[in-house]
């Protein structure tokens, strides 16, 4: 018997941010998947926000840095280390932290290899888990979206996180199909970069791509979004310069990867047993993840599947949420 207990966690070790679930609280930890080093002794300088703040402002000494790569582990000693810091936090108060260190349940994407798995559960065992229970990635966005994946009836869930758009179609509490695309939010980030780089001969920053992303970004209609004054460093002459963008040029930036993710939603539908693909025109297809905030990015779906499609309540927490709702079933998970 496992005896669950309330100190026990959820961890939704993502691309972009990490988010940790508490039972019986909900979400207590949220916060980007960034660490600041030094770069001589690589001592740890800052986690979370605080190092994301740093990225590309640092000084010659301290490099921040995001340990996590394509929704798997990029530098493991870093990510383990990162992990330790968000449990402590989510432990802090739970005097118990020491004498019983708690159960956690960490997501992976479904198309991960047994070694990048095995270094997930190795990275959360040293950061301090009792245990670590690996669940796939959209199996917990499905549970944290409240489908009934434990039924006998087809749901479809779409992931679109930092590193990895993760599509699944699920049924009797398992993974039907699914394909991992190791295309999603930061592709999207790269592909403004390099239009503003070869259209204006600017370079732009990862942090600013985000944000013109999630301000003026879409993957269709353009009518109405208004333009965006950016900055950034001219090429030419070396100096800052400021220039105006529209949402068009944006959008038209954004295409291959919104066509890509389309496209793996189409190829798993195209395997999906007949059955299943009819449970799941009633119910529409679900969109999780920060990527589902892209503007028209349902519409675009919709459109090219001829399914209904809907996003998630909170899609950036649907992770976080199944993850620690799936403790409750964690005899059904494999620690291997
Ligand atoms: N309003 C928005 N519009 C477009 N993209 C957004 C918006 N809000 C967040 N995002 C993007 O969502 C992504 C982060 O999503 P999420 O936190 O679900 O990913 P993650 O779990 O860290 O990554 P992964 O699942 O790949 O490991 C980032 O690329 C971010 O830029």
């Amino acid at each position: 018997m496992f005896g669950i207990g309330s100190r026990d966690l959820g961890i939704d070790l993502g691309t972009a941010n990490t988010l940790v679930y508490a039972k019986g609280k909900g979400v207590i930890v949220r916060e980007p998947s960034v660490v600041a080093l030094q770069t001589d002794t690589k001592q740890i300088v800052a986690v979370g926000n605080d190092a994301r703040n740093m990225i590309g402002r640092t000084p010659g000494n301290i490099i921040a840095t995001r340990p996590m790569k394509d929704g798997v582990i990029a530098d493991y000693e870093t990510t383990a280390t990162m992990i330790k810091y968000y449990i402590k936090q989510a432990t802090k108060g739970t005097s118990s932290f020491l004498s019983s260190k708690p159960y956690v349940m960490v997501c992976v994407p479904s198309g991960i290899t047994a070694v990048e798995r095995r270094a997930v559960i190795d990275a959360t065992r040293q950061a301090g888990a009792r245990d670590a229970y690996p669940i796939e990635e959209p199996f917990a966005a499905a549970i944290g979206a409240n489908l009934p994946v434990w039924e006998p009836t087809g749901s479809m869930v779409v992931d679109i996180g930092g590193g990895t758009t993760e599509v699944a179609i699920i049924s009797l509490g398992g993974i039907v199909t699914s394909e991992s695309l190791r295309i999603a939010g930061d592709e999207m980030d790269d592909a403004i970069v390099a239009y503003i780089r070869k259209q204006y001969n600017l370079l732009i920053g990862d942090r600013t791509s985000e944000m013109i992303k999630m301000e003026i970004g879409s993957a269709g209609d353009t009518d109405d979004i208004p333009n965006l004054e950016i900055r950034g460093r001219d090429l030419l002459t070396g100096l800052p310069k400021t220039i105006e963008i529209t949402a068009k040029e944006i959008a038209d930036a954004l295409k291959d990867t919104v066509y890509a993710i389309v496209d793996t939603v189409k190829s798993t539908l195209e395997k999906t047993p007949p059955e299943l693909a009819a449970d799941i025109m009633d119910r529409g297809i679900v969109l999780t993840g920060g990527g589902a905030l892209l503007r028209n990015l349902d519409k675009v779906i919709s459109k090219e599947t001829n399914m209904p499609v809907i996003i998630a309540e909170n899609p950036l927490d649907c992770v976080a949420i199944g993850t620690g709702l799936a403790l409750d079933h964690i005899h059904l998970f494999k620690n291997k």
